[in-house]
């Protein structure tokens, strides 16, 4: 595995793969790129050719006929191109039609089966290939897809975090779970990391915020769709922008150190993070002892036959350290994540100390 940041970037500045969801009709996707190609920011053009619906009825591409029309627009701006292939099909056509980089969507990243195809169809071709994270936050799948095509002898491989698939209320499309690329990129310390702002926001309001978080934690690029006429889309119209906008929004984006000043170096950063240590350790210190009081009550529910599991007693601790976390500065969301993983912990211990050993000792035979 190699960093592919020279192989996707022209411009200095994050890596920037931009273009509409859909390729629409070949003036909407040339008049997009040379667009794109006036913001000096735009690194590739990506178009989606294949499109992956949630259900049948909508838009599904144009297909193959538009792959000419992306060689023409790369003719026209000199902008690489990019689209996402789902089967062994898209990828034949995508090569024959001298695409520069194909990606693999979320849909497609899923099954090991069509990754594997498709690596099969790549092998000892000289390509870059980005896969999208799986819909759901598995990220041993999202590393065995990578796998897969490094497998096939592709060296210019990448990956992009699109967000998860959620249910139930939330502000984004697809939320991101950053910690899952995080640990990607220390399984594969020289992958180039693209963030897909689009695909997580699902609208335009948020484009930024996610941009900037996505670039101060390292991210090498954004991948953010763009139309000449958004509103009119003939998909994800919400999450488009125009590359005008599109070139705003990247000028907007703060870009910061990347590197810490080394210890000794600033007393300022030091003595506060002499205090993080401190505070770790007395966090450390506090969950031991609350796990090994946690035990004793385990102990106790074991003489007296008593369940583990107290829903009212757990609802009623979350009910009041919700509450003086909120008085604390602390959010809602942070506090009922943290206390249920002690929760599951405690409950753990506890099933150990009540029934460990039992059914084992007892119902096998002794050897
Ligand atoms: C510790 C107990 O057992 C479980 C664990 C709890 C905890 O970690 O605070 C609370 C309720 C129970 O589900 C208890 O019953 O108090």
């Amino acid at each position: 595995m190699k960093s592919i940041n020279n192989e996707l970037s022209v411009h200095s500045g994050p890596i920037l793969i931009s273009g509409p969801c859909s390729a629409e009709t070949e003036e909407q996707l040339i008049t997009t790129s040379i667009q794109l190609a006036e913001t000096k920011k735009a690194d590739v053009l990506r178009a989606g050719i294949w499109k992956p619906r949630t259900k049948p009825g909508s838009f599904e591409g144009v297909g193959a006929e538009g792959l000419k029309w992306l060689a023409e627009a790369k003719k026209e701006t000199g902008l690489k191109t990019a689209v996402e292939v789902a089967n062994v099909k898209h990828v034949y056509s995508a090569l024959k039609h001298n695409v520069d980089i194909l990606w693999l969507g979320a849909r497609t990243t899923v099954n090991p089966f069509a990754v594997q195809e498709i690596a099969d169809a790549l092998e000892g071709v000289d390509i870059t290939v980005l896969l999208k994270n799986p819909v759901n936050p598995d990220i041993d799948l999202w590393e065995g897809g990578i796998e897969r095509i490094l497998k096939a002898g592709v060296k210019n491989v990448g990956a992009i975090h699109r967000g998860f698939s959620k249910y139930g209320e939330s502000n984004f499309r697809n939320p991101p779970q950053w910690q899952i690329p995080i640990e990607l990129k220390q399984r594969f310390p020289e992958l180039t990391l693209i963030c897909d702002p689009s695909h997580i926001c699902g609208k335009r309001d948020t484009l930024l915020e996610i941009s900037q978080e996505a670039i101060d934690l390292n991210f090498d690029g954004l991948m953010i769709e763009s139309h000449i006429t958004p509103d009119k889309a003939w998909s994800d119209a919400k999450q488009q922008i125009t590359p005008f906008e599109l070139k705003k929004l990247i000028e907007q984006i703060v870009i910061r150190e990347s590197k810490l000043p080394k210890k000794g170096k600033d007393t300022e950063l030091d003595n506060l993070r002499q205090k993080i240590n401190i505070l770790d350790s007395e966090l450390i210190e506090i969950l031991s002892q609350r796990m090994k009081t946690t035990d004793l009550i385990g102990e106790y529910k074991k003489q007296n036959r008593i369940k583990i599991l107290q829903s009212n007693r757990w609802e009623e601790i979350v009910e009041k350290s919700v509450i003086e976390g909120q008085s604390k500065g602390l959010t809602k969301d942070f506090i009922v994540k943290f206390l249920s993983d002690i929760h599951l912990e405690s409950i753990t211990r506890q099933n150990n100390i009540m029934n460990s050993n039992k059914w084992l000792d007892k119902i096998l035979v002794k050897r």
